[in-house]
């Protein structure tokens, strides 16, 4: 191989180690949560919400940089060339800038309490991150009991959510419920999906995925049933008065979800054509979520 084209190898496999379309998980609970605090009370406050969308994304460069290290412990990632710990060779170095982009995230959510001498947030995050640590860490490490989607669900969903609407108002409201289901439901669809292309991986190293216990059929037609969930709970949320009729813009995400359940009925058990599925997810999340905060605020 030339050294241009090693070079351009290696530049798309720190694009893919990065992940960057994958942080607007981080982005859409803050903003959900501050649509839906804006439309109670017809204001917004913009040092929270600027300080809780670095914060959260600090937090998610952590959770994905300490991945890389936990899974290169247990030999996971042996095939990922596109590990960061993989393509620098620094485990330790990595690991310690993990550790520092979770403190800065904290600092950020801390200064949030501190400035609003309430600790709710603070402890709501420090929840997410225990759990999350618990997702991939020892002596945990539930994800490879196949429990990730479920914590998955609760971390983005109503805990992030709470948080950020409580950053806003500084109260709970069982109007967040809605929202915080809806996009709970399709960043754990990002998750299931991104265990398909990774079967015989997990498998060889003992990770039982839901995907690996269900079988890759099963699991692609349980992608049709997660986006019914996701347009029947929209549009039945609509109907029971529980969320305002603009939200119903969300159903423009429509053909990201059809084309998502379309591939992955087809290729279920062709790594090689779904590995990119958890990017067709990642898109229906950011629409369906961005939509759904517009709703609020319209
Ligand atoms: C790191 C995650 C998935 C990667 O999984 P896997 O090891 O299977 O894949 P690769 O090695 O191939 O990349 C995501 C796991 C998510 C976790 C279950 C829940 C995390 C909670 C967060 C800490 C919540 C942050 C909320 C924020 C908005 C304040
Ligand atoms: O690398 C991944 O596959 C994921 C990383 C990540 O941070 C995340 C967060 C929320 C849901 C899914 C995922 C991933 O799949």
């Amino acid at each position: 191989m030339t050294s241009s084209s090693e070079s351009i190898d290696r530049s798309r496999l720190w694009w893919a180690a990065i992940k960057l379309p994958l942080y607007s998980v981080a982005v859409m609970p803050i903003w959900l949560g501050t649509a839906v605090a804006i439309a109670k009370t017809g204001r917004g406050h913009w040092w929270p919400f600027g300080l809780f969308l670095t914060a959260a994304v600090l937090i998610l460069a952590w959770l994905n940089l300490s991945n890389d290290v936990f899974d290169a412990e247990t030999g996971i990632d042996r095939h990922k060339y596109h590990s960061v710990v993989n393509l620098t060779g620094k485990k330790q170095l990595i690991f310690w800038l993990s550790n520092l982009c979770l403190l800065l995230g904290l600092l950020g959510i801390a200064a949030i309490s501190w400035l609003q001498q309430d600790g709710t947030v603070l402890g709501l995050v420090l929840l997410c991150c225990a759990l999350g640590y618990s997702y991939q860490g020892p002596p945990f490490r539930l994800g490879y009991l196949g429990l990730g989607e479920p914590i998955c669900f609760i971390c983005f969903g109503p805990l992030a959510i709470a948080a950020a609407y409580y950053s806003q108002v500084q109260t709970f409201s069982a109007s967040i419920w809605p929202v915080a289901i809806l996009n709970g439901l399709t960043t754990t669809l990002i998750l299931f999906c991104s265990h398909f292309h990774q079967v015989a991986d997990d498998l060889a190293a003992g990770k039982r995925s839901p995907v690996v216990r269900l079988g890759t059929a099963r699991s692609a037609q349980l992608v049709y049933g997660a986006c019914g969930l996701f347009y029947g709970v929209l549009v039945a949320s609509v109907l029971w008065g529980l969320l305002p009729w603009p939200t119903l813009l969300a159903l423009s995400s429509l053909p990201w979800a059809i084309y998502l359940c379309q591939r992955m009925a087809q290729f279920h058990s062709v790594p090689e054509q779904i590995k990119n599925s958890k990017f067709i997810a990642v898109q229906l999340h950011f629409w369906s979520s961005l939509l759904l905060g517009l709703g609020y605020l319209l």
